[in-house]
């Protein structure tokens, strides 16, 4: 458990995160979430002592962590970032392997964990341990920085837009990947984005900053709800439809017959934001939307825009 006491932290006359006070649960996702500039990444680069607080504290288990040397600290929290930095001469394996290997962790246990990993981020060990990090695309990239963040095996997380430089549709797969894989091995998350739909979908619980403030602590139901002030509210709604879109695959809206010539075909998982991003992208008003290759139907622009979906 991580919690956060009056932590603040200057430069020069202004805040960039002013009296914060926040319990990060154990075992789940928290986003951190909130306008450009709020204090997200200043908040979260506290936690593993990149920045130092200029006041309050933060406890780690209980533990201050200004009591524990910065290096062993942050080997105890894995780090994820959306410029990943993984070393361009080294292979995939070795790239994920980094932290075990510092650690002097056994070599064969290593390498077996290693294609654990890969596996279980969406990547082939066969096909991909071997390869060096220009052959990958960005999204395999960013699975590669989650796997190697997980090598560790570390309790807490912290991620800082992990998500942020891929495409709608590598960014809703490797979402739902990471998803999945955090519910399992039950670790503590701390994520930063400004993406309200990223936020909603992926956080057990959502921190609202505001100008280096909390604004609101709950969960995605607490704040589109029950909305602590006019600012969560406005800022979650300035699109309801959209938000709700978020939540639902696109299989949802889908009608029998065909749609128009050359629509572009979508799989029935996709999220039904995402579909409409697809539309307007390719300048068509209706997708065709397949399961795997069996063709299921085909959604138009009007229906996604009811947002109602059955
Ligand atoms: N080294 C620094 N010196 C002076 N001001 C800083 C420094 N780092 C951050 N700030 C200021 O602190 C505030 C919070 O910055 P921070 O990077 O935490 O915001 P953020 O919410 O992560 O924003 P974004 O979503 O744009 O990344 C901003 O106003 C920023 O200009």
């Amino acid at each position: 458990m991580i919690e956060v006491e009056h932590l603040d932290k200057r430069y020069g006359d202004s805040f960039a995160v002013q009296d914060l006070n926040l319990t990060f649960p154990e075992g789940q996702l928290t986003a951190l979430l909130g306008p450009s500039g709020c204090g997200k990444t200043t908040t979260l680069r506290m936690i593993n002592r990149l920045i130092e607080p200029t006041g309050g504290r933060i406890l780690l288990n209980g533990q201050d962590t200004r009591s524990l040397k910065p290096e062993a600290l942050r080997r105890g929290i894995g780090y994820v970032i959306q410029q990943i930095g993984l070393f361009p001469h080294l292979s995939v394996a070795q790239n994920v392997a980094i932290v075990p290997d510092l650690l002097g962790r056994d070599r064969r246990a290593t390498a077996q964990r290693v294609d654990e990993l890969l596996d279980l981020v969406g990547l082939d060990p066969a096909v991909y341990r071997e390869k060096r990090p220009a052959e990958l695309s960005g999204g395999q990239a960013q699975r590669v920085g989650v796997a190697r963040a997980l090598a560790a095996d570390p309790p807490v997380l912290l991620m800082d837009e992990p998500f942020g430089a891929l495409d709608p549709l590598a960014r809703d797969r490797l979402q739902e990947a990471f998803r999945d894989i955090q519910r399992r091995l039950g670790k503590t998350v701390i994520m930063v984005t400004h993406d309200i739909d990223e936020a909603l979908r992926l956080g057990d619980r959502v921190a609202l900053m505001r100008a280096g403030r909390l604004e609101q602590f709950g969960t995605p139901d607490d704040l589109i709800h029950r909305p602590a002030s006019d600012f969560v509210r406005d800022f979650l709604g300035e699109d309801a439809t959209l938000r709700q879109l978020a939540g639902r695959p696109v299989s949802a809206f889908v009608r029998a017959g065909l749609p128009s010539p050359g629509a572009p075909r979508v799989q029935a998982d996709l999220n039904a934001r995402s579909a409409l991003s697809v539309m307007l992208r390719e300048g068509h008003d209706t997708l065709e939307v397949l399961r795997g290759e069996q063709v299921l139907g085909h959604v138009a622009w009007q229906d996604l825009r009811g947002g109602s979906g059955g």
